[in-house]
């Protein structure tokens, strides 16, 4: 999920988020959540005929593993190399986008900032035959989880998560919104060697962000001087990024940057639900290109 400016038509849904009751706020389509107000079905639908262009400028991320960060960065990172400034507040989101905005979408000129939280397998075709750079950041599960977690009892839009013992059930089971996160990560493992995909994890952005903007510039096609990578990942610290949150996502800023690091989870698992997700991780992961990409024993263990 992603934010906007003050008075934007997000911040409309999320007064009328207020009356709906968890059970509304949340709908299936070929088996998974989505959220009724921000995904409802006839924008997935519409979404199939969506065309991609091979310039276009692609981030997808399960929800909480880092989405607004590399929007920032990426926006940024455009701003520096083409000297163009994008005013948009919207999301990038092409599932929150429907037919009307898909239509401006559409008319929009090149390169055009795209972004999806949806699994690998549901991001219109065109994508993948017109080669557009897919960049996907993924972050470790017990994060994620403790991220979303958060987020679900922030967000108006999604259902409450109850208690922390309730969430981490409906995580571990897949029955939050956008589906499961080791679905998801399986769905990316098949790509893992396609050149027009690169993976970048949350805790690879902690450890040396300067680096990897270098690398998601390059990757984008965009070349950057040494002084414009130092000023993108200054400006692009949780702390800057937190500061000046209510210019870029309104009075949801504290929302979306809440807390920024790696291993809150440990303020959060039971001993007993941190073996259980270790067993489940080891037994969906173990032995993939994903699973050794998000390096679970030095984060999660
Ligand atoms: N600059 C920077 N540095 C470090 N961490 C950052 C940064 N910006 C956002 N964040 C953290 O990313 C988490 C939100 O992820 P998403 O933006 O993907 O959320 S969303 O699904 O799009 O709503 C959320 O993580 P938690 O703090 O653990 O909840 C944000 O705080």
């Amino acid at each position: 999920m992603s934010g906007e400016g003050p008075m934007g038509p997000l911040q409309a849904k999320m007064l009328k988020a207020k009356e709906m009751s968890d059970e509304e706020k949340v709908y299936r389509y070929n088996g998974v959540l989505y959220s009724t107000l921000l995904s409802p079905e006839e924008h997935l639908k519409c979404l199939e005929k969506m065309q991609a262009r091979e310039d276009d400028i692609m981030l997808v991320a399960y929800p909480k593993c880092g989405f607004n960060w590399m929007v920032g960065v990426i926006k940024k990172i455009i701003t520096a190399a083409t000297g163009v400034k994008s005013e948009s507040k919207l999301p990038p989101l092409i599932e929150f986008h429907g037919p009307e905005n898909l239509k401006n979408v559409e008319e929009a000129p090149s390169p055009r900032l795209l972004g999806a939280h949806l699994h690998p397998d549901n991001i219109p075709a065109s994508f993948y035959e017109k080669k557009t750079k897919i960049l996907v950041v993924f972050r470790n599960p017990k994060d994620t989880m403790v991220s979303f977690y958060h987020f679900s009892n922030s967000n108006p839009a999604l259902p409450s998560a109850k208690s922390w013992d309730t969430f981490y059930s409906q995580f571990m089971s897949g029955e939050v919104p956008w589906g499961s996160y080791f679905d998801h990560a399986l769905g990316w493992e098949k790509k893992m060697d396609d050149p027009n995909v690169m993976v970048v994890t949350y805790e690879e952005l902690k450890q040396d962000l300067s680096e990897n903007i270098r690398r998601i510039s390059s990757f984008y096609g965009f070349s950057l001087t040494e002084a414009q990578v130092q000023q993108i990942a200054d400006a692009s610290t949780f702390k800057a990024m937190k500061e000046s949150s209510s210019s870029s996502h309104g009075n949801m800023g504290n929302v979306f940057f809440r807390k920024g690091e790696v291993g809150d989870w440990k303020n959060h698992f039971t001993p007993e639900q941190s073996q259980e997700m270790d067993e489940v991780f080891n037994k969906r992961l173990a032995g993939t290109k994903i699973g050794a990409k998000l390096n679970y024993q030095a984060h999660c263990q």
